[in-house]
């Protein structure tokens, strides 16, 4: 049992208020109370004095005799203190008769002595007094502190007792019940709170009597309405619950109930909300889908499905990423980004799809992130179909810049594209060329079979044009019957040549046009970027000076815009037209220089090297017009020719082996193979007699089928040599992979031999390390003695050289030969 009695250290003792009419006997209580360490605050001999005091002191406690002085007994005065004060109060009386006692107890009296009373009794009634007014006091703030929680609470709180009958109501039940001012009270909870079906309007029972009937908690049915007492109507839910005391037995119920109008309204809303979003999403005319993080697609409208040409079931979980050119899929993930970091709400951009066709799909994609608790959920893409817009802006554009006539590009656009040349060839330090074309005498075509006509020349041009340029080429058409060709990566002027021959001849070959067959010549002005301008509009001016040139000297022809490149594309062409008759005319000529083995001195070999006797240029060496044979496919029936020559001529040489060179083209293109056999057969001469000189360019291409063509030739018996050792790679690698049976080092490391000790030493490790391969080494290219001697102290095995003789035709060569092979002399 707590004591209430003052302890060390703790708060002043309960103060008590005595109340005794009779002043010694007051004196002795009050010493005894303090002794028991009571504090007596007051002492007070009538009612009033007692209840004012009480007011007053606010004491623990009053010790209230019954019969005081005064009209108001103790009796009287305990029950106005415990009414107001909620101070427990002892009566301590001589009286002790029935109705006395009875009047006492309906004070709700803490005690009741009846005089003469022991110290100790006094002592147990106040501390049993005290302590019960602790719990007392205590329950009435837990009561505060719960009527209080109630009153703030939200939800409607009707308590009951066992039989249904309203003990207590806060605020928001008697605002929800229109009761207010405790009506409510008292009355059974099924007749206070009606409720009726939401839909049908059936009255409903009360939660509370089927708790507590059921003894368990009962929830409120979904869709009850409470029928207020003002006749309003209000959508509620929650539950009733049973309250049982210690003893298990029902003392009532609680029931809390909540208005849901907000919440229904919030569902309708969203109900509402999400039918809008729908009804927006599947019938949009704008393509829609939800797509996942992942990119696949969730969910796509009808719309989106017709853009793309697919099924709702054939987007349904593809990743929309390959449905379009991956090359376009970074900028469009940076932007995904963005939403997904938070950086943008909204994003925009036009992205393409591929459609069944292969072609493609424009749109223009907005896109939002839509999120669930602020964490990402899936993307809304709206889509707009752009196609449409961007064929119309394709169509406007190729008006704008191509020529409806021809379909080729316009003026305007030639102009932009010569400056976007140039900016990439001054990039990339390229050369390009402008090439000015017009129709020779076109009008005479008009005049005389029409405009129609005309047009249709213009248009077979167009193609022609068009088909004989490369992809990187370009072609516009200027009006009339001018044309403006691009050429880019232009080495040198020849290259010029290379294509505007090709348009020649393709243009001069005969179209038919209003049932003639019609052919046209054309001429040509050529400008060059950089050399002779460095801006679109002069090189335009400069090529078609150059045209005008072409035109006043005859048409049909080619202009550079300086003079000096034409007299070199002029002798080009002389040379082109010659060479492909100049075999059938015999102008071709094999020269023969000897090559010496340095160790018996004897002329081992002559190597075959063609001349042209052009018939207005006059002899013409092998570098004037290989590369020009090579271009113009004449490398093969040449070589083929220098074969079959040499063949022929070395056959009468007895002992005397030739070399001859072939080209890689001829690896490539000619039946090398059937042209030696041939060849050696027609001059019946044996292979060991014939030596093919090739060069590393052959080897470096790695081919199977030069390899091969090399292994079948070695086969045959013919002798292999490399040529130009000491020129390009000069990898001793191929030597050793392919052993040939000679290996040429070139003039260029020969002509310092003697006189630069670097070269010495290279050619020195050449020829040792040649000799380690069992490889024999040829000197091209000796003029002195000291080279000789030189070349002949490392061991070298043949010369080739002026120190012998030039390259000389075949009679001179073998005269020459006889007289070294009988005077064993070098010639000088
Ligand atoms: N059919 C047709 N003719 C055109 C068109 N535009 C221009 N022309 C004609 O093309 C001809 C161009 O003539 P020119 O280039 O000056 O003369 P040419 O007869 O070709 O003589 P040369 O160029 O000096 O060899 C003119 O008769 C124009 O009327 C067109 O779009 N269609």
């Amino acid at each position: 049992m707590n004591t209430v009695t003052a302890a060390p250290g703790s708060p002043a003792p309960p103060s008590i208020l005595v109340v005794e009419d009779e002043a010694v006997v007051a004196m002795d209580l009050r010493s005894q109370l303090e002794d028991m360490c009571y504090r007596v605050c007051a002492i007070a001999d009538n009612a009033r004095e007692a209840i004012s005091l009480a007011h007053k002191e606010r004491p623990g406690l009053v010790l209230m005799d019954i019969v005081i002085k005064g009209a108001m007994d103790g009796i009287e005065a305990a029950a106005q203190i415990g009414r107001s004060l909620h101070i427990p109060v002892i009566f301590l009386t001589a009286y002790s008769d029935e109705s006395m006692v009875e009047r006492a107890a309906r004070t709700n009296a803490y005690g009741y002595l009846t005089k003469p009373f022991q110290a100790k009794e006094l002592r147990a009634a106040i501390e049993v007094a005290l302590h019960k007014a602790l719990l007392e006091r205590q329950l009435r703030e837990s009561e505060q502190w719960f009527a209080a929680t109630l009153r703030c609470v939200g939800d409607g709180v009707v308590a009951t007792r066992s039989d249904g009958v309203v003990r207590f109501m806060n605020p928001v039940a008697e605002a929800l019940l229109s009761c207010g001012d405790g009506q409510g009270l008292d009355r059974d909870i099924g007749e206070l709170m009606q409720l009726r079906d939401r839909l049908t309007g059936a009255p409903l029972e009360s939660p509370v009597h089927r708790a507590l009937r059921g003894q368990t908690v009962v929830g409120i049915d979904f869709g009850s309405m409470l029928l207020a007492c003002d006749g309003t109507q209000v959508p509620i839910d929650d539950s009733a619950s049973p309250i049982r005391g210690d003893d298990g037995v029902a003392l009532g119920a609680v029931v809390v109930f909540r208005d849901v109008r907000e919440r229904l309204a919030a569902e309708a809303k969203l109900r509402q909300s999400e039918e809008r979003f729908r009804n927006a999403f599947h019938f949009a005319p704008v393509g829609m889908a939800l797509v996942g993080l992942d990119h696949r697609f969730l969910q796509v409208n009808g719309a989106l499905s017709t853009i793309l040409g697919r099924s709702e079931a054939e987007l349904l979980g593809v990743n929309q990423d390959t449905l379009g050119p991956p090359s376009e899929l970074g900028p469009e993930r940076e932007r995904l980004n963005q939403l997904l970091s938070g950086h943008a709400e909204a994003t925009q951009f036009e992205k393409r799809y591929r459609n069944i066709d292969g072609g493609y799909i424009w749109t223009l994609a907005s896109v939002s992130l839509l999120r669930q608790d602020g964490e990402p959920l899936c993307y809304l893409w709206q889509v707009h179909d752009l196609t449409e817009r961007k064929n119309a802006e394709y169509r406007l554009a190729r008006m704008a810049y191509f020529d409806p006539l021809t379909g080729l590009a316009n003026r305007a656009w030639l102009s932009e594209e010569i400056e976007r040349k140039i900016v990439q060839a001054r990039r990339r330090h390229h050369c390009f060329a402008v090439v000015f074309l017009d129709l020779d005498h076109f009008k005479q075509i008009n005049d005389s079979l029409g405009h129609e006509a005309g047009d249709e020349m213009l248009q077979a041009v167009a193609a022609k044009l068009t088909g004989a340029l490369r992809e990187t080429d370009a072609v516009a058409r200027l009006g009339g019957d001018e044309f403006v060709m691009l050429l880019p990566e232009i080495r040198a002027a020849e290259d010029v040549l290379a294509v505007t021959d090709k348009v020649q001849q393709e243009c001069t070959r005969a179209v038919r046009i209003a049932g003639h067959d019609i052919s046209i010549s054309v001429s040509m002005g050529v400008s060059l970027f950089p050399d002779d301008a460095q801006d679109a509009r002069t090189l335009l001016r400069y090529a078609d000076s150059a045209l005008y040139h072409a035109k006043s000297d005859g048409r049909n022809t080619l202009k550079f815009y300086r003079p000096e490149l034409t007299a070199r594309a002029v002798r080009r062409m002389q040379l082109g037209a010659g060479l492909h008759t100049a075999v059938q005319r015999h102008e071709f000529e094999l020269f023969y220089q000897p090559v010496v083995s340095l160790a018996g001195d004897l002329v081992s070999s002559a190597e075959a090297l063609v001349r042209w006797h052009h018939p207005s240029l006059g002899l013409l060496m092998p570098s004037q017009f290989i590369a020009l044979a090579e271009e113009s496919g004449m490398a093969v029936p040449l070589g083929d020719w220098v074969l079959q020559e040499a063949c022929r001529q070395a056959a009468g040489w007895d002992a005397c082996g030739v070399a001859v060179n072939v080209s890689p083209r001829q690896f490539k293109r000619g039946n090398l193979l059937d042209t030696v056999r041939r060849a050696l057969a027609a001059a019946a001469l044996p292979p060991q007699c014939l030596c093919i000189e090739i060069t590393e360019d052959l080897l470096l291409e790695n081919s199977e089928e030069n390899l091969e063509t090399i292994a079948a030739l070695r086969e045959m018996g013919v002798t292999i040599a490399i040529d130009d050792f000491g020129v390009g790679y000069s990898s001793l690698s191929y030597i050793r992979r392919f052993r040939p049976e000679k290996m040429k080092i070139d003039c260029s490391l020969i002509r310092n031999v003697a006189t630069d000790s670097g070269d010495a030493e290279l050619v020195r490790a050449a020829i040792s390390m040649a000799h380690a391969l069992k490889v024999s080494v040829v000197a091209e290219g000796v003029e002195t003695e000291a080279q000789r001697l030189f070349l002949d102290g490392e061991g070298c095995d043949m010369v080739q050289g002026f120190l012998y003789a030039k390259a000389q035709p075949a009679s001179v060569f073998e005269a020459w030969r006889a007289d070294y092979g009988s005077s064993r002399h070098p010639a000088r």
